[in-house]
């Protein structure tokens, strides 16, 4: 009688096989076309039943889309890059996301797993003391790095969806592994809730690998995710000849200067974490003409969803005046939204039971305390648990080789087998008997 830590070994030369291929092929938010591709012809071979593009992913919903043309450029790199054909066109326009259902046909709840699919906006190191590099999966996509381990999060959903399979028998109820585009820029997780990809889910768990965690150490419910909104200022002024009419200007990159300036010096609120950040300031069109454009991207975040809401009221204030002073228009564009995380204390216990049970897990804890970015598997989580659901959201610990969002950033692929055990353990361990 083999072991589940037996049959993922057995697994782990196609789970790296998979993790390097989504690597190399790195694709941003609303551009996973191959990456999705890829997962669909996978699980679909598994024999799971698959919803997936505009059936998944709501249309209007889309946060920080890139334009037509961005859009179908990679969609004909995923094509010439060996995207299948036949899954390929449900995700066409920036509709990457994919639910696959396992329905036993046994009665039970139903159960979620969440990974994130996209890759990050930044070139991938090419030096020799780089892994990736060196053993030739660095990514080949210009300006896309995998550099928060969403490959490995892919292929975390799909080493599970295996294993799910093969233990079908011991299951019950129904079993749904989401995989969303546009985690980064927290931009795609809207648009999967409001097509209702997380209606009638009873038990949510979404995941995460490194995050500064130890190897060894999984936390089981992540309640340090800040709520954030991301957003772009236009400024439009008037331009005019510096040296000769320099009145008759607007100056709209002075303005943005100065909003920037001020955006920062917003103060902080004395009930919690709160953070502002001017990512991207572009202006000006000549050396002797006055900026008639500017464009800031922006994000706020507060360790709660009024923090955030302080943080943002403040910055639109602190734009307005900023454009009042050099007689210039503004236009605020929302591009990403994520809420604070409120992890369900049962469904974390219940996780941090089936954590404590893998081989590799020298701890298994609650929460760890410094506010640690955001994500927008919280809004998922929020309406899992507004249905009347339990929702939590779990970190793997494991050695990386830089920081989250660097260019060097690389992990430990083992943590890979333990995360899939710890899933799998949640799903074939659920006590079904237990009143569902
Ligand atoms: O706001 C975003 O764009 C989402 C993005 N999310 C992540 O990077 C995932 C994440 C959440 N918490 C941590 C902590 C360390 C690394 C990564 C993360 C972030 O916080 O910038």
């Amino acid at each position: 009688m083999h072991t589940l830590a037996q049959d993922l070994q057995t697994l782990f030369p196609q789970l790296t096989a998979w993790r390097r291929d989504f690597h190399h092929f790195a694709e941003s938010g609303w551009v996973e076309f191959r990456t999705a591709a890829k997962v669909a012809e996978v699980l679909d071979q598994l024999g799971y039943e698959l919803a997936m593009g505009r059936d998944v992913v709501d249309a209007d919903s889309r946060m920080g889309l890139p334009d037509e043309a961005t859009l179908a450029q990679a969609f004909a790199r995923a094509r010439q890059q060996g995207a299948p054909e036949k899954w390929l066109s449900a995700f066409e326009g920036g509709f990457t996301g994919i639910v696959a259902t396992l329905n036993t046909g046994r009665p039970g709840p139903t159960l979620a797993f969440r990974v994130d699919m996209d890759a990050l906006d930044l070139d991938e190191s090419t030096q020799d003391d780089h892994l990736p590099a060196r053993e030739g999966f660095a990514s080949c996509n210009s300006g896309m790095m995998h550099a928060c381990a969403h490959d490995g999060h892919t292929t975390i959903g799909l080493g599970l969806a295996h294993l799910l399979m093969q233990y079908r028998a011991q299951l019950n109820g129904t079993i749904k592994l989401i995989f969303q585009p546009a985690e980064e820029g927290t931009r795609g997780a809207r648009a999967m809730v409001a097509a209702g990809a997380l209606d009638g889910v009873d038990y949510f768990t979404a995941i995460h690998i490194g995050t500064g965690v130890p190897a060894g150490t999984v936390i089981c419910g992540s309640d340090n995710f800040m709520a954030t909104t991301k957003f772009d200022v236009r400024f439009t002024g008037v331009a005019a000849h510096a040296g000769g009419k320099p009145e008759e200007g607007r100056n709209a990159l002075l303005a943005a200067a100065q909003a920037a300036i001020g955006l920062h010096s917003i103060a902080p609120h004395s009930e919690g974490a709160s953070r502002v950040n001017v990512g991207v300031m572009q202006a000006g069109s000549g050396r002797n003409v006055v900026p008639a454009t500017a464009l800031l991207k922006v994000e706020t975040r507060g360790e709660s969803e009024a923090i955030n809401n302080y943080v943002f009221e403040r910055a639109k204030a602190v734009i307005d005046g900023a454009a009042a002073m050099h007689g210039v228009s503004t236009e605020l564009r929302l591009m990403g939204a994520a809420t604070s995380s409120a992890p369900s204390p049962a469904w974390v216990n219940y996780l941090r039971e089936q954590a404590s049970q893998v081989a590799g897990v020298e701890q298994a804890i609650d929460k760890v305390k410094a506010p640690a970015g955001s994500e927008d598997a919280t809004l998922m989580m929020a309406r899992v648990q507004q249905n009347g659901g339990l929702a939590s959201y779990m970190v793997f610990g494991t050695t990386l080789s830089a920081g989250h969002h660097n260019e060097k950033f690389d992990f430990d692929e083992t943590v890979m087998l333990i995360a899939i055990e710890t899933l799998a353990r949640t799903a074939l361990n659920f006590p079904w008997t237990r009143g569902v």
